[in-house]
């Protein structure tokens, strides 16, 4: 059993860096919003500034997709977004189930962007017997006990867990015996998986902490070097914190588990 993504290459098999993957889906949002207001090209330079990365490393990343653009034109934006999307596997339609439906699931399945973004949520699946039935953004909930079956009938491969962190790993078991390979778990546990299944964690309290150590920092720095204590030991938690910086410097609110 392996534990999350942490054993997994630095390279996926068809050659596309980790790194290139984790930044295609910011390319493909600013792209979206340029071909949204009709855009026909644009510069490397200007989809840098607006995917909030560095334009050398844009064009790097876009030469693994064998995209160069075209000189004084730039990218052809329609293009690139289909190229992108094939890349990630967007042009096929992924049917997700969400399972823990209470505050979190109830909200991420009224969340219009995963249908936008070729999501579709097929199931919503919930161990309370009051919720059987119940429609939630529109879909009734399903009970526990029909997971295998929802999935199988589904085809789903992408789980998404938002029950208490007591039942996640529980809830992860049945999912992966079902089909399921990959996870995005929003509940505070690490899983362990199987190899071959993909988990995504995601925690804004983690994120919210991490703001908090720069507040700390940045309060520090204010003080002035002459403060001592304070500003010495955010210097020192700084090195750890930049340790976890996303792929350009940003923190990621997506991590890997
Ligand atoms: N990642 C984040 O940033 C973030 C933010 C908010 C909440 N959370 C986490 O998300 C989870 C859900 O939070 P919430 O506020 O929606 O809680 P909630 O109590 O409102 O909902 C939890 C739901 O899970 C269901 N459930 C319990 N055990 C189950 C099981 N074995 N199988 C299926 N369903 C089960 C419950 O019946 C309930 O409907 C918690 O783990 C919470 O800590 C994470």
């Amino acid at each position: 059993m392996a534990t999350g993504r942490t054993h997994r290459p630095a390279t996926r098999s068809r050659g596309i860096p980790e790194a290139t993957v984790a930044r295609l889906p910011l390319y493909l949002r600013a792209l979206t919003a340029l071909s949204e207001r009709s855009v026909p090209t644009v510069s490397s330079e200007e989809l840098a500034a607006a995917a909030g990365v560095n334009s050398a490393k844009l064009r790097k990343d876009f030469s693994y997709l064998g995209s160069y653009g075209t000189r004084g034109v730039g990218y052809d934006v329609e293009y690139l977004v289909y190229q992108i999307s094939r890349e990630l596997g967007l042009t096929q339609d992924w049917p997700v189930v969400i399972v823990g439906i209470g505050n979190l699931g109830a909200a991420l399945a009224n969340y219009g962007g995963f249908a936008s973004r070729g999501f579709r949520v097929a199931a919503l699946i919930d161990a309370d017997p009051a919720m059987a039935g119940k429609p939630v953004a529109g879909i009734a909930v399903q009970h526990t006990d029909e997971l295998e079956h929802i999935i199988e009938s589904n085809g789903v491969s992408i789980g998404v867990i938002a029950t208490p962190a007591g039942a996640a790993q529980q809830v992860c078991e049945r999912l992966v015996a079902a089909g399921v390979t990959s996870i995005l778990n929003f509940a505070p546990t690490v899983l362990t998986v199987p190899d071959g299944v993909d988990v995504r964690k995601v925690d804004l309290s983690i994120e919210l902490q991490i703001l908090a150590f720069h507040e700390q920092r940045k309060a520090g720095e204010e003080d002035g070097p002459d403060s001592g204590g304070p500003a010495v030991a955010a210097r020192a938690a700084a090195a750890v914190a930049d340790d976890r910086k996303g792929p350009d410097g940003d923190m990621p609110a997506v991590m890997p588990a």
